[in-house]
């Protein structure tokens, strides 16, 4: 049996009921991947082009602080959920990634969205972290079963 770290950062829920479910449906350890400085509703407005969040977005080498990390070094696996920003992973993943020892692991990203899908932010993932394992992500809705989510993560 492989120990598995849900981790995940979330803006507005959505991403968070996901993960708590899948970490509390199999016991699976969980982890928040909490901002500095939390995101307000206007600095999520996607909107206006002068937001907090667009403004981060325009500029893929800036690493918004993170209130804090944790110790992976006990997890074969490690599940990383986040809400698609501009069609990838929001720069936020990237503070958590590079805090973090993660080479040896198999990572399983998951993402939330309005539509639009999780490949494209994996292969953004794992082009900028070329020595990591990135496996196949998975979009969810909340609507998937508990045993496709397993099957995934298992896989
Ligand atoms: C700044 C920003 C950019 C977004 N960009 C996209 C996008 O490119 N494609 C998409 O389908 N949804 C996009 N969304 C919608 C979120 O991915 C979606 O609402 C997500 O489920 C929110 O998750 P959360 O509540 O965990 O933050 C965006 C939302 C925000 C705030």
């Amino acid at each position: 049996m492989s120990n598995v770290l849900v981790t995940y950062f979330s803006a507005s829920g959505v991403t968070k009921g996901i993960a708590e479910k899948i970490a509390s449906e199999n016991d699976y350890d969980i982890f928040e991947i909490v901002p500095e400085e939390i995101y307000t509703p206007e600095d999520l407005d996607w909107t206006n082009k002068n937001s907090r969040s667009t403004i981060e977005m325009n500029d893929k080498s800036f690493r918004p602080p993170i209130a804090d990390t944790t110790d992976v070094s006990g997890y074969d696996i490690v599940v990383i959920g986040f809400p698609v920003w501009w069609y990838t992973a929001p720069t936020i993943i990237n503070t958590f990634i590079e805090s973090v020892d993660l080479s040896g692991k198999a990572i399983k990203a998951f993402c939330t969205s309005g539509g639009s899908g999780i490949d494209k932010c994996v292969s953004d993932l794992a082009s900028t972290y070329p020595d990591l394992d990135f496996k196949k992500g998975l979009r969810l809705t909340g609507s998937e079963s508990s045993d496709k989510i397993k099957e995934w993560i298992d896989d």
